[in-house]
């Protein structure tokens, strides 16, 4: 698969060992940066990671700060991008089925290397389940749709 990666400083030697192992399993890996300890805005690393996956030079994305929060929210503001905050191999897998997530994020001062590679497995391994899921991603790629006024009983 091809997989593009980044982080900020936070993460960068997360990112750097998860690029070797993706690459070891037989993966195309486009390590995106950031390249060492020095310190650096994750929007700018998400927003890359984001319009790579955007214009399809990536199928998949792995998203990476210290806690995983900024940048996945800068991946999420492009809207080709579902971008999933992870910490634990399920949610990841459920990101995939139920969301068809295709940006995985993690917290390197969260998440450790091995609890990463189970979260990354589940992510790269699990199918999208469409059905009812498909109705409710359709929503979040369509920019038109308007949601329900929601009434609330009292
Ligand atoms: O954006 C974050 C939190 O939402 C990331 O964890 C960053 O990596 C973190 O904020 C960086 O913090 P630092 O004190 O500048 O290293």
């Amino acid at each position: 698969m091809r997989i593009a990666i980044a982080s900020d400083h936070a993460a960068w030697e997360l990112k750097a060992a998860l690029a070797d192992w993706l690459r070891g399993e037989g993966h195309e890996v486009a390590d995106l940066g950031t390249d060492g300890p020095d310190s650096v805005d994750y929007p700018d690393y998400g927003y890359r990671l984001a319009e790579a996956v955007a214009d399809g030079s990536a199928e998949r994305g792995v998203a990476l700060c210290g806690s995983g929060i900024g940048i996945s929210i800068s991946v999420n503001r492009n809207p080709a991008c579902r971008c999933a905050l992870v910490g634990e191999p399920l949610s990841a897998k459920l990101a995939r089925e139920h969301n068809d997530a295709n940006v995985i994020a993690m917290g390197a001062r969260l998440t450790g290397i091995d609890m990463a590679k189970a979260c990354l497995t589940a992510f790269l391994t699990t199918e999208f389940a469409g059905d009812r899921h498909a109705r409710r991603v359709d929503k979040l790629s369509n920019p038109s749709f308007n949601p329900p006024h929601l009434e609330t009983s009292r």
